[in-house]
């Protein structure tokens, strides 16, 4: 059986790596340098970063130069999240070298163009299914944007190759990842989903590697990293066992 990847999280907001909680903006925790974090779960053993413009997703301006030379200084793979919504965000964002990006607010409110993108790049596009309940959130989960399962049928009758699913509520709270939501994306879909918010303990990240037969990939890490509630080391030992 494939291992869960770990994705730990750098998001950047102002120029500073913060954490929020709900993923409101307003309640940042800063952590100081993006790079210094970046570098650290590098050197930790990470074999992705999972790396946010929130500016971006926010409609606050953009951390875009500082996004590029984090990603330009990583030996992993990047994964590139927020703000991406139109051709010049895309091409900005490829252009830096990630393995792929996460597309959220595009999907519900250009979905024409999300479908071109998706033909055009690939797996290089994955979509951020960001809800609450069952609803889709954009504009840096500030809006409502229609069903999660209706545009999850949508976007894999177009080919979208991976999914991250985010339960809002769960988010930089760590209450511990929504495992039933995982579980039901899975079903609706045969395409692999990463999970991300919420996970606080070694024992979050073994729940989520049972449901990798299910078609999780992949979890995100953010809060409990920066929190200390274990070291990247522990948290990818945990999951090769
Ligand atoms: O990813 C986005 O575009 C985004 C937009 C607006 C607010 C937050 C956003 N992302 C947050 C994340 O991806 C978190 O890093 C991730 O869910 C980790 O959560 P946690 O482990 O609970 O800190």
């Amino acid at each position: 059986m494939p291992k869960l990847e770990l994705l730990p999280a750098v998001d950047v907001r102002d120029g500073q790596a913060v954490r929020l909680v709900h993923g409101e903006s307003g309640s940042e925790t800063s952590y100081g340098s993006p790079l210094e974090a970046a570098l650290a779960w590098q050197r930790s053993g990470a074999e992705w970063l999972h790396l946010v413009d929130l500016d971006a997703a926010f409609g606050t301006g953009d951390n875009r130069a500082l996004i590029a030379e984090v990603a330009g200084a990583m030996d992993i793979k990047v994964e590139l999240s927020g703000g991406i919504r139109d051709d010049a965000s895309l091409a900005a964002a490829l252009a830096t070298g990630c393995r792929r990006v996460n597309l959220g607010t595009a999907a519900l409110e250009t979905p024409e163009w999300v479908a071109k993108v998706i033909a055009e790049h690939g797996d290089k596009i994955a979509v951020g299914l960001d809800v609450r309940g069952t609803t889709l959130r954009g504009r840096g989960w500030t809006r409502d944007g229609g069903d999660l399962y209706e545009t999850l049928a949508r976007l894999d009758s177009e080919g979208c190759a991976r999914y991250v699913v985010t339960d809002i509520a769960k988010d930089g709270t760590l209450q511990g990842p929504n495992l039933a939501l995982l579980r039901d994306v899975c079903a609706a879909t045969d395409k692999p989903v990463v999970a991300s918010g919420g996970v606080s303990s070694l024992a979050d990240l073994r729940a989520i590697s049972l449901l990798v037969p299910e078609g999780v990939e992949g979890a995100i890490v953010g809060k409990a990293l920066y929190a200390e509630a274990f070291t990247l080391e522990e948290a990818l030992k945990a999951v090769a066992a």
